[in-house]
């Protein structure tokens, strides 16, 4: 009961008194010796509070205690506007109250950390970390050790923290390993350690549920455990799109509060093959191409997609396809109607109760998960065939530094659709400035060889079936980049001379060769005949792909973009005496 946990006392910050106040979801301080125009009150959602630490207490950069017994320290979530980007920055809150005996400090501690326990069921307790050494600039275990692991020490969360030595680690470590007593998995690097957890934990659920995630048509058990980023990766597109900010701090404190955020996810079959899952970009074309030039220039980091993307856009292909899409309900929502998915998103949270029809509370994730194709009429799929410079599909925006607003602006992180944006063929000018609208709020789809919509299912094929054809190649190009990955690995776990030797054997024999022969368009200006998938920055084996959209399959420890201007309310007149009240949402 919140007057249980109701307590007030005159507290002391540096000499200033305060009249503090503590209810069971808010602490409030305010001015004691002002007139009441004056005085300024604070305000912190209990559910904001990271934590509550006896003496005067510092956490960042080092952690410093002065232990006093009349004194503690009260950590909490602050928010700042960031000059980058739309979300709003978190950073850690902290402020030393001093109480004029040991007896009222004890009682404000326990009071506090009891309406923690009350007012916070959701907050992780023990976390599964995994770091990826080599993503991005290589920051992963230096972001995570200085920034994070304080913060999850603060919170009382203990993590089991593994440095991965191999791509696939994670993911096969999530498929086989004991999970009891986690209550999450935190990956700490970037959209390609985000994808390997969400096929680990996709994959685990289903076999755990009995279901066959070969089958096309199966509806999917939504997965127990929570997902948390701290990005340390290239992209790092979906902590972007989930949480407004690529920032280490802020992604770590909406872990810590065990903020909830669901996230739709796509499934790509071939055949009857399940070949991945997708949160963001299923890329054909030009995205596809950028992302396979790019994979020969991995040292050159983040700015390899940059130079790529450069090489491929020089390089003005387009490639034939027929593409089938069936249409969501234009009813809900349209990829135009400049709708953006925010924190407390509504078109998200009425598309819960669509999704879930028969829970009690709509966003249980131990609900049985309903089907989402038994309860409305499939529709009717729409079938275009011609030449495209890009055919993308996306369950979310899709936002990241290089496109703050995102390949479709408006898609929703989880109504249960994605959006298909078809770019047929057209000048290369005409497509540069397609592009280049992605960086700034020009509407990208206001062109008239761009066409976008909004789906639940979409079918990729080639005119006179050339599928086996290309077959072949794509899988030698995988052989090649993974051993790629196997030439990586040497290089750190072998002897020198097993590095020269795989070298040797395989840059000369094998890569060259291989890739060189698939990819000459890009290398030699003639235009192949296909392009490749990327999804989610890996490269798919197989041209012709079966899309479909699952509705809040996972959860990530986020709470969508927080509308930074937003912020500019928070500081409002309280009704009673008129001081000016700093109301952290
Ligand atoms: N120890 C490792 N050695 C080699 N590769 C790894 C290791 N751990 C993970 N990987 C692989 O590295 C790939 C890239 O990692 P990550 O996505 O974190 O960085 P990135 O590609 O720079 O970022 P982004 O995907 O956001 O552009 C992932 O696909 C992952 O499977
Ligand atoms: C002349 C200016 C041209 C600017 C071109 C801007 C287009 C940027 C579009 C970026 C879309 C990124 C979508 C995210 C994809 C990720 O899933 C994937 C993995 O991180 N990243 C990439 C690069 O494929
Ligand atoms: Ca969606």
């Amino acid at each position: 009961m919140e007057t249980d946990l109701r307590l007030e006392s005159s507290l002391w910050i540096g000499n200033k008194r305060y009249r503090a106040v503590l209810t069971g979801w808010h602490l409030k301080w305010t001015e004691a010796d002002k007139k009441n125009g004056d005085k300024k009150t604070v305000s912190v959602p209990v559910a904001e509070v990271v934590g509550v630490e006896n003496g005067r207490v510092e956490i960042l950069p080092q952690k410093s205690v002065e232990d006093t017994d009349k004194d503690f320290t009260v950590f909490y979530i602050k928010r700042s506007r960031s000059r980058s980007t739309y979300g709003l920055l978190w950073s850690l809150g902290r402020t030393q109250f001093s109480c004029p005996s040991r007896v009222l400090r004890d009682q404000w501690t326990n009071h506090l950390r009891t309406a923690l326990k009350t007012h916070s069921p959701l907050r992780p307790h023990r976390l599964l970390v995994f770091i990826n050494p080599f993503g991005g600039k290589k920051k992963g275990r230096e972001i995570y050790h200085s920034l994070v692991a304080p913060l999850f020490e603060l919170a009382g969360i203990s993590s089991h923290v593994i440095v991965t030595e191999r791509a696939n680690q994670a993911r096969d470590h999530l498929l086989k390993k004991d999970l009891t007593g986690f209550d999450g998995v935190v990956c700490v690097g970037g959209d390609g350690m985000f994808s390997e957890v969400l096929h680990g934990l996709i994959g685990r659920t289903q076999q755990e549920a009995g279901l066959c995630e070969t089958d096309p048509a199966v509806t999917l058990q939504p997965c127990p455990l929570h997902i948390g980023i701290i990005p340390a990766g290239s992209t790092d597109c979906v902590c972007y799109a989930t949480v407004g900010v690529i920032d280490p701090v802020s992604s770590a404190l909406h872990i810590i509060i065990g903020d909830s955020q669901p996230l739709d996810v796509c499934s790509v079959h071939h055949a009857s093959t399940l070949v991945r899952y997708s949160v963001s970009l299923v890329g054909y074309g030009f995205y596809g191409d950028v992302l396979a030039e790019s994979e020969k220039h991995r040292w050159m980091g983040p700015l390899r997609y940059d130079y790529s993307g450069t090489v491929v856009y020089l390089s003005n292909r387009s490639y034939a396809g027929i593409v089938q899409y069936l249409p969501a309900d234009p009813l809900l929502s349209s990829p135009k109607d400049k709708t953006r998915c925010l924190s407390g998103c509504n078109v998200c949270s009425r598309s819960t109760e669509r999704l879930f029809p028969h829970t009690s509370d709509s966003g249980s994730l131990y609900s049985s998960h309903f089907s989402q194709y038994s309860n409305d009429s499939e529709g009717e799929w729409v079938s275009v065939e011609g030449r495209f410079r890009c055919v993308s599909i996306t369950c979310m925006s899709s936002s990241c530094a290089r496109s703050p607003l995102g390949l479709s602006p408006s898609a929703h992180l989880a109504d249960g659709t994605g959006d298909l944006i078809l770019v047929w063929d057209t000048h290369p000018l005409s497509f540069l400035k397609f592009l280049y609208r992605h960086t700034s709020t020009q509407d990208q789809f206001d062109l008239p060889f761009v066409e976008v919509h909004r789906v639940k299912a979409v079918r990729f094929s080639l005119p006179d079936g050339r599928e086996e054809e290309v077959h072949e190649g794509i899988g030698e190009l995988n052989r090649a980049i993974e051993e790629r990955e196997y030439v990586d690995t040497v290089s750190r776990n072998g002897s020198q001379q097993q590095l020269a030797q795989s070298v040797v054997e395989r840059e000369t024999m094998n890569e060259h060769k291989t890739v060189a022969s698939i990819l000459c368009g890009l290398c030699c200006k003639k235009t192949p005949a296909v392009s490749v998938w990327n999804c989610d920055g890996e490269i798919l084996p197989f041209t012709e792909i079966f899309c479909r959209i699952h509705g809040q399959l996972v959860r990530l420890y986020a709470r969508g973009i927080e509308d930074g201007a937003a912020m500019q309310n928070c500081s409002q007149e309280s009704d009673k005496n008129k001081s000016r009240c700093i109301t952290y949402k």
